[in-house]
């Protein structure tokens, strides 16, 4: 920041702050992990998951913070330092940063996608269709973060509240004139997104996951439902209205409710026509039109990303046109075909609901007797109810499975392997083998098919590592499956 400015002046929509000390004091930048503090910081005291933050305040006094933000004053108050103490730090912050970067989200037309699954979709598709329809735009997503062509990477799905107030202020200044970003429901519970000014909300659907974190489904609705009833009244709220939650999330909204639909009347219905390898073919508010995209799935993200586009005001005619020649983002239902007409298919489907989705649309999608291989793991120290859920959804549609790792962190992939195991439908026996190693497992997979078959390799998409026990190994499916490929070409 060119001037930095002083604490007073960012603690305006900070309801209930008590001040110790001189509020004037000038802030350089917003700490929330006490080892990066710098002379001058504002450092935040977070109760995480693992450690309450504020067992570092003093660290970050010692190293030069300015002003402390607490829910409660440390044992030792110190006269040089400026205490905000607050009810719950971690709004507060979401305020303060987006007051330091000069409120970026009010310079843009800033649109907000959640879900279970299909976030990474549909702001990617939008994304894409803004810069189509001449718009200068940003993005921020589990993949990566973009504003214009220069690529970000991303640690996050939705990054922290001093992070993402930073992107969206490069974004403003780089006169982006609309942003669209995944907000997770771990974003929601820890007020990384308050203090944001949203133009629109789209909600695609909620099924199984992070159970982890959220210990109930009724608290993952409640966070996702956070994200609705923040949204101004100036806001659209887009809702899926064939998911069964869909309803409930707008419930309580100011913003103006708009819903989408395939199966009943809707703001935006669409209806399939034909969904083939080649491309879908659909009928959107009676109008006709041909995609790239495949999936019934896809069809759902299709109708939300032009449900947004008509609803931020593009022409209805123009948003087709471009959406017809979009492409699936990187590692969702990503496809290859080898030279002897084996399919291979990349997905990120690590859900069961996404599981399920990508198996049905493979399903559909079949000619006559190809088989489906199935090759799917589940993450280690995330979300354990899912492992036996999956398996049984790939045994299910599968003539074969193999299960195998995906991310074991500080797990024993064996006993990941195991609880998968669990969820085979004893008749499936014979079908499923474990392979621990995914390269193994894909080699396996992609030299036993026969030409016409189609191999799904769900779960890591667009991932280019293996992570164990906290290294990141490079591993990426679709070098694997280009490797396969060549095997079978002889190569
Ligand atoms: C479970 C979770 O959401 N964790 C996030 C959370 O960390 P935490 O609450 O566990 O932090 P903690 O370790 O308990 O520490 C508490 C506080 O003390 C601070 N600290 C800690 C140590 C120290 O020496 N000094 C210090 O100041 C930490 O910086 C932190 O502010 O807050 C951190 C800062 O914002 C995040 O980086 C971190 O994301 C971790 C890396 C993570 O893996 N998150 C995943 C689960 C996540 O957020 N996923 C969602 C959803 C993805 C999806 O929908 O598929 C996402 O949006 O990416
Ligand atoms: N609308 C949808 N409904 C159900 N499944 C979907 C939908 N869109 C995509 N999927 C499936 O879910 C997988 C993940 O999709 P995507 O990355 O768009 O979701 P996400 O919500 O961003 O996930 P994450 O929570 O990991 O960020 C895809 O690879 C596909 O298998
Ligand atoms: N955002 C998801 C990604 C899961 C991807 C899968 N490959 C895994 O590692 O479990 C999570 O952190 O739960
Ligand atoms: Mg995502």
């Amino acid at each position: 920041m060119e001037n930095n400015p002083i604490l007073s002046s960012l603690l305006g929509e900070v309801k209930g702050a008590i001040i110790h000390g001189y509020a004037d004091v000038t802030v350089k930048n917003i700490i929330l992990d006490s080892r990066k503090v710098l002379p001058g910081s504002l450092f935040v005291a977070l109760r995480g998951t693992q450690v309450d933050g504020h067992q570092f305040i003093t660290t970050a006094a010692d190293l030069g913070a300015v002003a402390i933000l607490c829910e409660e004053l440390p044992e030792h108050v110190r006269e040089d330092i400026t205490y905000i103490q607050v009810e719950d730090s971690a709004a507060a912050m979401g305020h303060i940063a987006a007051a330091f970067y000069g409120h970026p989200s009010k310079k843009v037309k800033l649109v907000g996608v959640t879900g279970t699954n299909g976030k990474t979709s549909v702001a990617t598709f939008l994304f894409q269709l803004f810069r189509a329809l001449g718009y200068r735009s940003g993005l921020l997503s589990t993949v990566q973060n973009q504003i214009e062509d220069e690529v970000i990477p991303s640690t996050h799905t939705t990054p922290d509240a001093v992070a993402l107030n930073a992107l969206l202020a490069q974004m403003a200044a780089r006169n982006c004139s609309h942003v669209f970003m995944e907000v997770s429901s771990h974003s929601v519970a820890q007020h990384r997104i308050t203090g944001l000014h949203f133009a629109g909300g789209i909600f695609t659907n909620i099924t199984h996951d992070h159970l982890d974190f959220h210990k109930t489904f009724d608290n993952y609705i409640k966070a996702k439902k956070g994200f609705f009833d923040a949204l101004p009244k100036s806001a659209f709220a887009l809702v899926n209205i064939d998911d069964r939650r869909g309803t409930v999330m707008v419930q309580n909204t100011k913003a103006r409710v708009e819903t989408y639909s395939l199966q009943t009347l809707a703001t935006f219905k669409g209806k399939i026509i034909s969904d083939t390898l080649a491309g879908m073919h659909m009928d959107i508010n009676s109008q006709e039109v041909w995609f790239r995209v495949i999936g019934r799935f896809n069809a759902y993200n299709l109708l939300a990303v032009y449900g947004a586009a008509v609803l931020l005001g593009e022409k209805e005619e123009a948003v087709l046109t471009e959406l017809s020649n979009l492409k699936s983002p990187p590692g969702r239902f990503e496809q290859f075909h080898s030279a002897d007409l084996i399919v291979g298919i990349v997905d990120y489907a690590h859900t069961p609901d996404a599981l399920e989705n990508v198996l049905e649309t493979i399903t559909h999608l079949r000619n006559g007797n190809e088989q489906v291989v199935t090759v799917v793991g589940c993450g280690g120290n995330r979300d354990a109810e899912k492992r036996p859920k999956m398996a049984e959804i790939a045994c299910r549609y599968s003539n074969r499975v193999i299960l195998t790792s995906d991310n074991p962190r500080f797990e024993d992939p064996m006993d990941i392997l195991d609880q998968m195991r669990k969820g085979v439908p004893p008749l499936d026996y014979k079908k499923t083998t474990v392979i621990e190693d995914r390269h193994e497992a894909i080699l396996k997979a992609g030299l036993e098919a026969q030409p016409g078959d189609i191999i799904l390799i769900a779960g890591k998409g667009h991932e280019n590592y293996q992570d164990v026990k906290g290294v990141k190994h490079h591993f990426d499916d679709k070098e694997v499956l280009m490797e396969v490929f060549a095997k079978r070409a002889g190569n």
